[in-house]
């Protein structure tokens, strides 16, 4: 296994952020990390690249623990971004790949590629503070993988993108790793988690609440969910047995079930009431997850 976090915690005085976290990050996969504000994400990531120690446990990348030696492995995009404002980009790339130790042609060469890539090879000569928030991130990006790590860490990759910008950014993702790079990213956007990883953890005040694979995760769930599009009025169904949540949409309802077998109950229930459009069982999202298992803490 590539990456192992093994009994990991982390306290600030009294406080515990991160508490006896257990994580295998397989190699070559993607891995999600998920969590509210503050339930120790951006900590996880800095104890991982030696940036703070952690109270107790032990990291580990392919069996060696992370320090400055192992450093040019690894690709870090950070929450709080950090580019020099008035660099050129090509300067601060430049400036970032020598301290990768890569030579001023590598240099150049991939920059050129991943600014082609992203559709920005004007960007080159610009100034960093000359570029978009948007902009600038996909530089960032760019800073992160520009010497090719083998575990790529990403925290909020997707943050302040555009749509457009967040499929360039999801096919370079899903490219690296199919060239063989571990990436683990946190996002608070289930959608792209669903769509990237294989494997994912929800953090919640440091612990983890839920880990596996997407099909397991999903799966243990047990609940599932029933979309109808209907002419008339579906509030009725909130009070079938087995329901746990019903919710309006614009086009008909989303209705959270125990179990397969009430969507049946819910099916006979429609006879009669005037014309379906669309009755579909479906697997839970992650969203759905995340709420049951974080937010009654909001509540
Ligand atoms: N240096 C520090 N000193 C004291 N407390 C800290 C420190 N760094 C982080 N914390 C606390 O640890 C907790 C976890 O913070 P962290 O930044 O890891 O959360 P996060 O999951 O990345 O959140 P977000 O999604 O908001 O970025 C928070 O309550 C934070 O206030």
């Amino acid at each position: 296994m590539a990456l192992d976090i093994k009994d990991v915690t982390k306290r600030f005085g009294a406080f515990t952020a991160v508490d006896h976290l257990n994580l295998t990050v397989p190699e070559k996969e993607i891995f999600g990390l998920l969590g509210a504000n503050g339930a120790g994400k951006t900590t996880t990531f800095r104890m991982l690249l030696g940036l703070i120690d952690q109270t107790e446990g032990q990291i580990s990348w392919k069996g060696e623990k992370i320090n400055y030696d192992t450093s040019h492995l690894i690709g870090y995009l950070p929450e709080e971004r950090g580019l020099y404002p008035k660099l050129t980009v090509k300067d601060q790339l430049l400036y970032l790949g020598r301290l990768r130790g890569m030579k001023k042609t590598e240099i150049i060469q991939e920059m050129e590629n991943w600014l082609t890539r992203f559709k920005v090879p004007e960007y080159k000569n610009k100034k960093v503070e000359e570029l978009s928030k948007g902009n600038q991130q996909k530089i960032q990006f760019i800073a992160a993988v520009i010497h090719n790590p083998q575990l790529l860490i990403l925290d909020e990759p997707f943050s302040g993108l555009d749509p457009v910008n967040v499929e360039l950014l999801k096919e370079a993702v899903v490219d690296l790793k199919e060239k063989g790079t571990t990436i683990l990213f946190s996002s608070h956007r289930m959608e792209h988690v669903e769509e990237l990883c294989e494997h994912l953890c929800i953090l919640h005040k440091g612990k983890p609440v839920v880990a596996g694979s997407l099909k397991e995760v999903k799966r243990s769930f047990g609940k599932k969910n029933v979309f109808i599009d209907a002419e008339f009025d579906l509030s009725f169904l909130s009070e079938v047995e087995g329901v746990v949540k019903f919710k309006r949409t614009a086009r008909g309802a989303i209705i959270q079930i125990n179990d397969e077998s009430v969507s049946q109950r819910l099916f006979q229930q429609l006879s009669g009431k005037g014309f379906v459009r669309k009755f579909e069982l479906e697997e839970p999202s992650l969203n759905d997850i995340f709420i049951e298992k974080v937010g009654a803490s909001y509540e």
